[in-house]
């Protein structure tokens, strides 16, 4: 496994997001180890690799889905890893952001809905508004009322892009945000994670078109 760090991993107590001597293994199968790469605020960082060299499973390591078996990852100099399931839960909820492959939406719900569940932390009188932007930018506007089912994958990868605008979470996890997507569009969300990225917060994702690289064998 050969990797290149954006930023040479630096001490920990920086802010940023940093990725040390990490190791993950099912069974006796090393995926990877001794992986560091450090991410610097408004960093967006590629990582590529083979099929089943393990990018998914390192992004559920950050997003605090999975455990690493070794090694650890650090915000803003506080360990993250091995926190627990409540404070682990916290986390996911006040700094995370996912844009997944499934986009994790709730089926039955209308758009309005599924964004409202990620604006926890914004004032109610505030939610609508910030809502019909979000819809603006991604090309749904005025369509809050539509259950996801209706929607096509395009359009419900792009109101999984939506809830990331309204949360504005400091770090986005992003696996394969593109791949529904025509290339219109998946430029829409590229340059959304960059816009992202730019005022405030922290960006690995898996996307060929990148502005670093971190490679997994
Ligand atoms: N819970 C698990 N138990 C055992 N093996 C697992 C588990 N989760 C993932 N793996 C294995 O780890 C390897 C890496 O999987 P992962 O999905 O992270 O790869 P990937 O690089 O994202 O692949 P792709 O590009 O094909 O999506 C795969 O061989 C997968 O089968």
């Amino acid at each position: 496994m050969k990797h290149q760090t954006p930023q040479q991993a630096g001490p920990a107590s920086t802010k940023g997001l940093h990725i040390i001597s990490l190791e993950k293994r099912f069974g006796q199968r090393v995926l990877w180890s001794q992986l560091s790469v450090s991410i610097r605020p408004s960093e967006m960082v590629a990582i590529t690799g083979p099929s089943g060299s393990g990018k998914s499973t390192l992004l559920n390591c950050i997003g605090l889905l999975e455990e690493p078996s070794a090694g650890s990852i650090e915000v803003d100099g506080k360990t993250i890893t091995h926190m627990g399931a409540h404070r682990s839960r916290l986390f996911r909820r006040n700094r995370l952001g996912y844009l997944f492959q499934d986009y994790a939406l709730i089926d039955e719900a209308n758009i309005e809905d599924n964004l409202t569940v990620a604006m926890q932390a914004t004032q109610r009188s505030k939610r609508k508004h910030l809502i019909g932007q979000a819809l603006e930018r991604v090309g749904l506007e005025g369509r809050q009322k539509e259950p996801i089912y209706q929607l096509s994958g395009g359009e419900q990868q792009r109101v999984a892009l939506a809830r990331l605008l309204v949360k504005k979470p400091n770090i986005i996890l992003a696996d394969e945000p593109t791949g529904a997507l025509d290339s219109a569009n998946a430029q829409m969300v590229i340059d959304s994670l960059r816009a992202m990225a730019k005022t405030g917060g922290h960006c690995p994702h898996r996307h060929p078109r990148r502005q670093h690289c971190t490679s997994l064998r």
